[in-house]
């Protein structure tokens, strides 16, 4: 695996390839890597013939009193992770070397990008979709993966791409999880081991939800009331969004009928959010979602 930090390096790498006509499948990351990532990775490469993993703690997508500079790094063990799954480039820029004079361009997908995870972090997404754009760019991907634990940013990259024709194939994983559910994360190393703990009340709360809807719960207001309770039990955790929406388009949903919804949800554990997701209702509607790991 080569490591390249400017958009010179990894272009002329790729060109190469292009030429003779190689699948590129690219996986968008911001590093200090575990399981989940390397799930898309597998995938990536299952899908392509060339792999190129990008690292980059996005500035644009920070909040000023989020956690940009405390984001976890470690590029040497990430590093190891990726050349040991056959990823062929890790594009690994600084951010001098993505952004060398201050961005006036911005991609946006307002609406979608201004509610739930949106609506506690403002401009998130359009920081979001600003840089996989610039990366679409760069590499020049037939395709790119993205996880479904962070459904919304999945949701809205699928409607820039349709949008503005990029031409790439968006290709959305499943969630892999920890032994107790919980979805894997980087953030998860924020968390206390008493919030560690408590954490795993969110993938429970899917399960509850999941229970109501079997026993027959339609009023998705009642449902989501009853989720926020549940997940209220746990005194560490505080529930910011809990949320039914329609799974293709994240339109509110007030009735759980026939079709299925999906259900999100985004709890807070001291500084510490965590997301997480399911789709709820006729079970051949499902993805495969929860996938545990040993
Ligand atoms: N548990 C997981 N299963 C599948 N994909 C995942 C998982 N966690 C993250 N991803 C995906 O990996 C890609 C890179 O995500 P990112 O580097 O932000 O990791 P993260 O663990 O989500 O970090 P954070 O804790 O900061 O949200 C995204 O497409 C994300 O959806
Ligand atoms: C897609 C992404 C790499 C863009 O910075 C980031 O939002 C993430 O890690 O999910
Ligand atoms: N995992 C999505 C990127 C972010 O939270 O900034």
């Amino acid at each position: 695996m080569q490591t390249f930090t400017t958009i010179a390096e990894l272009r002329a790498a790729l060109a190469p390839h292009r030429l003779d006509g190689r699948t590129i499948g690219l996986v968008p990351t911001m590093g200090y890597l575990h399981v989940g990532h390397m799930e898309l990775v597998r995938r990536a490469r299952a899908d392509n013939d060339i792999v190129v993993a990008t690292i980059f703690v996005n500035p644009l997508q920070f909040g000023a009193n989020e956690d940009l500079s405390r984001y976890p790094r470690d590029l040497a063990r990430d590093q190891a992770m990726l050349e040991a799954e056959g990823v062929h480039y890790l594009f690994a820029p600084g951010v001098k070397d993505m952004y060398p004079q201050p961005m006036e361009t911005v991609v946006d997908v307002p609406k979608l990008g201004a509610e739930l995870e949106g609506s506690v972090r403002p401009g998130h997404f359009a920081g979001v979709a600003t840089v996989v754009t610039k990366l679409f760019n760069i590499a020049g991907p037939d395709r790119a993966y993205f996880g479904e634990k962070d459904f919304q940013q999945l949701t809205i990259i699928r409607r820039m791409v349709a949008d503005l024709a990029q031409p790439v194939e968006v290709i959305g994983v499943p969630t892999v999880r920890e032994a107790d559910g919980l979805a894997c994360s980087s953030r998860n190393v924020y968390l206390s081991p008493q919030e560690r703990a408590a954490a795993a009340i969110v993938p429970r709360a899917l399960d509850e939800a999941e229970r109501l809807v079997a026993a027959g719960e339609t009023d998705a207001r009642k449902l989501e009331a009853a989720v926020r309770a549940f997940i209220q039990g746990e005194a560490l955790a505080e529930p910011e969004v809990v949320a039914v929406r329609d799974p293709q388009t994240l339109a509110d949903v007030t009735t759980i009928g026939e079709k299925p919804v999906l259900l999100l949800l985004f709890v807070r554990f001291g500084s510490t959010k965590l997301l997480d997701n399911r789709v709820l209702g006729p079970k051949n509607a499902m993805p495969e979602h929860a996938k545990k790991v040993a």
